[in-house]
């Protein structure tokens, strides 16, 4: 187990010379041990101030130098699946100087960043990329005769995605020259789940070894005196008959090599494989490697999960810093769907890969029956849940926002065409903070508004969120909730459920110069905007819409016309959101009324505390004066 020196005393006499991975090629193995240890220092020391994924990166330090020495990047391309295991190829790949400033504003991002390194080969973030992205520069680099490598990294849980088997069925099948490197330590983000990972650590249940073992006979006396032979061996213990059965089985049938499993924290070992692997492999190439989630840190070797993605926290204790702050919607959610279930026995929970950050932790262990964790397949978890809707039950879809744009079309085909009563609570609506770009949820308002059947809300607040939940499986049809990322307002939860009518928003304040109309987590800040517009001598009025679909016609074009100016406001892309329904509402009932829409523009949104980004897109409260104070000027030229 690793000892750490006191926070800011650390050694790093090896990572102080490591500005490229040249450098890390002339160390002998004890140096690169050494290495290790050092970067294992850096990491949990930064990321105790900075937050970030420690256990990935913690897991995969020898992997990233074995790697990195054996292969030639970055003319050999390296690719880490997810990239939230990159910290240890950061620090020696150029960036060991600005690494204090891990997922800062204008510091470094927390994932591969093409713009950030050479040595970072695609932008990640979203899982299982890796073996597509991979195959497609193998077989560019074969047609262009290059003879440079191409190496995925990809974890177990990862590797329970559609789109990585949707690789490796095609790599088989090209066989070209990819290497893909199977970084299994057992974990998702929860312990991983599903029959594939069963059969990676070979844990075979009872029932599937009595299912194999009946095969296998009947296979094996079919085969004359040679099957007798091999039955006779392999019956002696249900342990040979595991044996039998490898992990390597699986991608051998896929048209793999298969390699391993070697043990990811020997350096030695490792680069002896790899070495052979570049200069004798040809092909599709799997090495499975196991590591250990955390390695090297207490605290996250024994409770992997907890430290997965983390705050700031205690290095001693390896106790999160505490942080005050409302409820989040996260945890409102978890709450609301646990005592929703107590009484409605049609509520079923499913979450792609994110038990715990979705919130329904409480609700597998309260109802395991109904509970379901699908691996990393939000394509697969919105069909599963069209199927349990079918049969009558009330399926919630726990998912974040920006890994629903995976399942885009499962929501369209599989639940709204046939108009199915699936719940879809998205969470991290609007933009995230410190992940950035690929995991900012500023597209959901956009991408579900326009499908037909789908009911699309977001609340204002956390009570109005376990308002909406209530209402959304008490409805018939599909409904969308959409919450952002992080704490609530601080109001006090009712007690008793209300029904919400589809549809229906709130007038919150009367005015008579501008009418605003912010949805969800921006309701409190233009309530805030119109207090600092009454003492600019403004008078403006608020609506809660609550609906981005459908609209509140009769409620929005009152106001409008009263006001005769309006200002949208949306924590989502300007493009076919909120604001855009509100144009379209006006154009549909001709009215025209001078609108200001106050949102993201065209263009990625960089990693940075969310109250930053707001700010920086005008969508905080004096934002939002200045966006009510310009629509009135506009008028008065
Ligand atoms: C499409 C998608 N869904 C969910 C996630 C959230 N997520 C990030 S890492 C992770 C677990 C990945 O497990 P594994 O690949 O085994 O990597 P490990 O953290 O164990 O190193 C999940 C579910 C994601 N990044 N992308
Ligand atoms: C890498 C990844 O996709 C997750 O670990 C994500 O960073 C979690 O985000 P939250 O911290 O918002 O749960
Ligand atoms: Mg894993």
């Amino acid at each position: 187990m690793l000892i750490m020196n006191a926070p800011g005393k650390q050694q790093t006499r090896l990572l102080d010379n490591i500005d490229s991975p040249d450098d890390l090629r002339r160390l002998g193995l004890d140096e690169l041990t050494d290495l290790a240890r050092e970067i294992r220092e850096t990491i949990i020391q930064t990321v105790a101030t900075t937050g970030g994924h420690l256990a990935p990166c913690l897991g995969v330090v020898e992997l990233t130098l074995a790697l990195h020495y054996v292969f030639n990047t970055p003319e050999d391309k390296l690719i880490w699946d997810v990239g939230h295991q990159a910290y240890a190829h950061k620090l020696i790949t150029g960036r060991r100087e600005r690494f204090h400033t891990l997922r800062q504003q204008h510091g470094i991002s927390g994932f591969p960043k093409r713009s950030e390194s050479e040595y970072d080969v695609v932008e990640t973030g979203h899982s299982s990329t890796s073996i597509s992205y991979g195959l497609g520069l193998a077989t560019a680099k074969d047609l262009k005769k290059d003879r440079s490598k191409v190496i995925a990294v990809i974890g177990d849980g990862s590797m329970t995605a559609g789109l990585a088997f949707e690789g490796l069925n095609q790599a088989g099948h090209l066989d070209k020259d990819l290497i893909v490197i199977l970084n299994d330590n057992e974990m998702s983000i929860s312990p991983n789940v599903g029959a594939m990972s069963s059969f990676l650590s070979r844990k075979l249940t009872g029932k599937t070894m009595t299912r194999l073992k009946q095969h296998l006979e009947e296979r094996l006396k079919s085969l004359s005196s040679v099957g007798e032979n091999i039955l006779a061996v392999l019956k002696k213990s249900e342990e040979s008959l595991k044996g039998f059965f490898t992990p390597g089985m699986l991608f051998e049938a896929l048209k793999f090599e298969y390699i391993g499993p070697i043990p990811g924290h020997e350096l030695d070992a490792l680069i002896e494989t790899l070495e052979n692997v570049r200069e004798h492999g040809q092909g599709p190439i799997l090495v499975h490697v196991l590591t250990t989630k955390g390695k090297g840190y207490k605290p996250a070797e024994e409770k992997p999960g907890n430290y997965h993605g983390v705050g700031p926290f205690d290095i001693a204790t390896g106790k999160p810093k505490p942080s005050s702050g409302p409820i989040s919607y996260t945890k409102v959610f978890g709450n609301t769907i646990c005592r929703l279930a107590r009484e409605d026995e049609r509520i079923t929970a499913i979450t792609a890969a994110m038990p715990a950050g979705t919130g329904l932790a409480p609700f597998s262990e309260q109802f395991p029956d109904r509970f379901f964790d699908v691996g990393i397949a939000e394509q697969h978890a919105v069909t599963f849940a069209a199927g349990l809707a079918m049969e009558g039950l009330r399926p919630v879809v726990a998912v974040y926002s920006t890994f629903m744009q995976r399942a885009l079309d499962q929501v369209i085909h599989d639940v709204c065409l046939p108009d199915l009563p699936v719940i879809f609570a998205l969470d991290r609506g609007g933009v995230v903070g410190d992940d950035g770009p690929t995991h900012h949820g500023v597209f959901d308002l956009s991408f579900l508004r326009y499908i037909p059947n789908l009911t699309l809300m977001a609340p204002k607040d956390e009570n109005e969120l376990q308002h909406m939940l209530y209402s959304a499986v008490n409805s018939e049809g599909p409904m969308a909730i959409r919450y952002p990322r992080g704490s609530g307002e601080g109001v006090e939860l009712d007690s008793e459920f209300k029904k919400i009518e589809t549809g229906r928003g709130e007038l919150l304040r009367e005015g008579s110069d501008v009418l605003l109309l912010p949805i969800g987590n921006r309701v409190y800040p233009a309530m805030e905007a119109a207090e600092g517009l009454e003492k600019l001598g403004v008078s403006a009025a608020v609506i809660n819409p609550r609906f981005v679909k459908p609209l509140d016609k009769d409620l929005i074009s009152l106001w409008a016309e009263k006001t005769g100016h309006v200002v949208t406001i949306e924590d989502n892309v300007k493009k076919g959101g909120f604001g855009s329904a509100v144009l379209q509402l006006f154009s549909e009932i001709h009215l025209q009324v001078p609108t200001r829409i106050l949102g993201y523009g065209n263009k990625f949104i960089e990693h940075a505390p969310q109250p930053v980004l707001w700010k920086n897109s005008g969508i905080d409260a004096p934002g939002i004066i200045k966006g009510a104070l310009e629509v009135l000027q506009q008028t008065k030229k």
